[in-house]
């Protein structure tokens, strides 16, 4: 695939004619990431990010038939809501991603009750130091504002969440565009990943991708290409 670099940040490009293309391709890579991690050290970490785009991609990758019990799924982000809300990304992932063959599957959620959200990512700091790290495979979204995870340019503290030497696991976002309160991995555990993928899809995500590629106030998305020890795979259908 075309690797291509815009300013000093580099990734390679992933066009798909359609979006079950590209639905099936990246189902594909991962799965066959994932497989290769749990034959160098027994089991594979996954994060996936929610919203609207990646429910095809989800559907394809749980019918693909790999040791999905040696697998643990954990959340990019996840809103500050009960997994029984339709905001919710591990509602989505039950829903798409843990069917078929990967509800086999170990899922971590973020979300649980707490009184506030610092406290919810101070506990699920503690509660996934457990988990396998670092991450196999980490699957990005990317909003039009640049957003990727829920490192949202107007968010309360944003250095603090894009710090790639930040000792936490998750931490807390507050944020007027995100809606309700998030909790996100943070960057230095994502841009960790063996595997880093964008997924985004449409004319309005490949513009504001572009134009966060290029000189000028940075976008989060343009910072954790930046503190990507390796090239980010970015997979595109219109
Ligand atoms: O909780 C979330 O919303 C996601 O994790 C977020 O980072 C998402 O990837 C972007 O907002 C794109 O969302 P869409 O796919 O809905 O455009």
């Amino acid at each position: 695939m075309a690797r291509e670099q815009l300013s000093d940040t580099t990734f390679s490009w992933n066009g798909f004619t359609d979006r079950p293309e590209l639905a099936a391709a990246l189902a594909g890579l991962v799965a066959g990431r994932l497989t290769r991690a749990i034959a160098e050290r027994g089991t594979g970490l996954l994060a996936v990010s929610g919203g609207t785009t990646p429910a095809k991609f989800f559907a394809a990758l749980s019918q693909i038939p790999i040791a999905w019990d040696k697998i643990t799924v954990t959340l990019v982000d996840e809103r500050f809501v009960p997994a029984s809300s339709p905001r919710s990304n591990a509602g989505l992932v039950a829903a798409n991603l843990l069917q078929n063959a990967a509800a086999a599957a170990r899922f971590v959620p973020l979300y649980h009750e707490a009184t506030s959200i610092e406290t919810a990512a101070a506990s699920d700091d503690a509660a996934l130091q457990l988990l396998p790290w670092p991450l196999d495979v980490v699957v990005l979204g990317m909003g039009g504002d640049g957003h990727t995870a829920s490192f949202f340019p107007d968010a309360d503290d944003l250095a603090t969440l894009l710090d790639p030497s930040s000792p936490r696991i998750v931490l807390p976002v507050h944020a007027a565009s995100a809606g309700e309160p998030r909790l996100t991995l943070s960057l230095a555990r994502i841009v960790a990943a063996g595997f880093i993928a964008l997924h985004i899809e449409g004319q309005e995500k490949r513009s504001a991708f572009e134009n966060a590629m290029r000189p000028g106030p940075p976008r989060p998305i343009r910072a954790v290409l930046e503190a990507a020890p390796r090239a980010v795979e970015v997979f595109w259908a219109p």
